[in-house]
């Protein structure tokens, strides 16, 4: 849907190898850079995120990673002092371009933030407002999306029999879950976690992790935490972000295990930040 929406004629690209090598690449991070007014959050950063892949984004405090984050669905186009440079690719196109169909590429990119933020509507009516939205009708169809989500999101089981409760009776553990089973009935194909887990309890935060775990069979995702033990046994690729800049990206076992840049070993140890 997102394609149709640009002239497709200027991104093809001819060579054939490169378009195998894209293809099991879902994003290209190319020297993006990211500013709010004259402060620059992202400094130049490279790098490529695979199909089905778990990429964890660590880093200390204000070192631009929800910025990045933000920047993949064009939640930055909400903060008027944010502009960028530089280029994300997916499927062929640059998600900066100014030509993209937002709405429909955060259909496709979807995002769960550090707070569960249900909508003040049922549990029901949480998953379908924004099918809604995108013109999905007729009870069979929406309950039929309902369930799946919430079964994919490890809930059904728990609200099976209250889905007419305002979504605020559930507990934060919960409420988080369900914001994921709001993002996963859309069908996206990237899920963008803010430190989805980090204001949960303990049990709570394992159930995340364990679906996120889950997840990754049918989604790429791509999580910001603080949490290194969590980055270390959900993630497939780790990113160290420091001031800006991404100073080491790897297989997260080499990053946890055998960093090659002193300023990682030094975080991941618990020496700074
Ligand atoms: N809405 C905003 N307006 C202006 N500056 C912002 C805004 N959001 C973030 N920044 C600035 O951008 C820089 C990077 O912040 P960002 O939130 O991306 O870091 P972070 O690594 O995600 O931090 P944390 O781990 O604390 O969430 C910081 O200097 C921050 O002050």
């Amino acid at each position: 849907m997102l394609k149709e929406k640009v002239d497709k004629s200027k991104q093809k690209t001819s060579d054939k190898k490169e378009e195998k090598d894209q293809s099991e690449l879902i994003l290209r991070v190319n020297d993006l850079s990211i500013y709010y007014g004259s402060n620059q959050a992202v400094k130049n950063i490279s790098f490529d995120i695979e199909k089905n892949s778990i990429t964890a984004l660590i880093g200390p405090s204000g070192c631009g990673k929800s910025t990045f984050l933000r920047s993949v669905n064009r939640m930055n186009d909400l903060i008027p002092i944010s502009h960028n440079q530089g280029e994300i690719i997916y499927e062929d196109l640059n998600i900066l371009d100014k030509n993209i169909d937002v709405i429909a590429l955060r259909k496709e990119i979807g995002m769960v933030f550090q707070k569960p933020n249900p909508f003040p509507k049922s549990i029901y009516n949480n998953i379908t407002h924004a099918l809604r939205f995108y013109g999905i009708k007729g009870k069979k169809r929406l309950d039929a999306i309902v369930e799946e989500s919430l079964r994919k999101a490890a809930l059904w089981d728990e609200v099976k029999d209250r889905l007419d409760q305002s979504a605020f009776a559930l507990s934060g553990g919960q409420q988080q879950r369900l914001c994921i089973a709001r993002t996963l009935a859309m069908q996206p194909n990237i899920l963008l976690l803010d430190e989805p887990a980090s204001a949960l309890d303990p049990v709570s935060n394992a159930k995340i992790e364990e679906l996120i775990f889950e997840l990754k069979k049918d989604y790429t995702i791509v999580i910001v935490t603080h949490n290194m033990q969590q980055a270390s046994r959900v993630s497939d690729k780790t990113a160290f972000f420091l001031n800006g800049r991404i100073v080491e990206y790897d297989d997260t076992e080499t990053i946890f295990t055998n960093p090659s840049v002193k300023e990682t070993e030094d975080y991941i140890s618990g020496r700074f930040g």
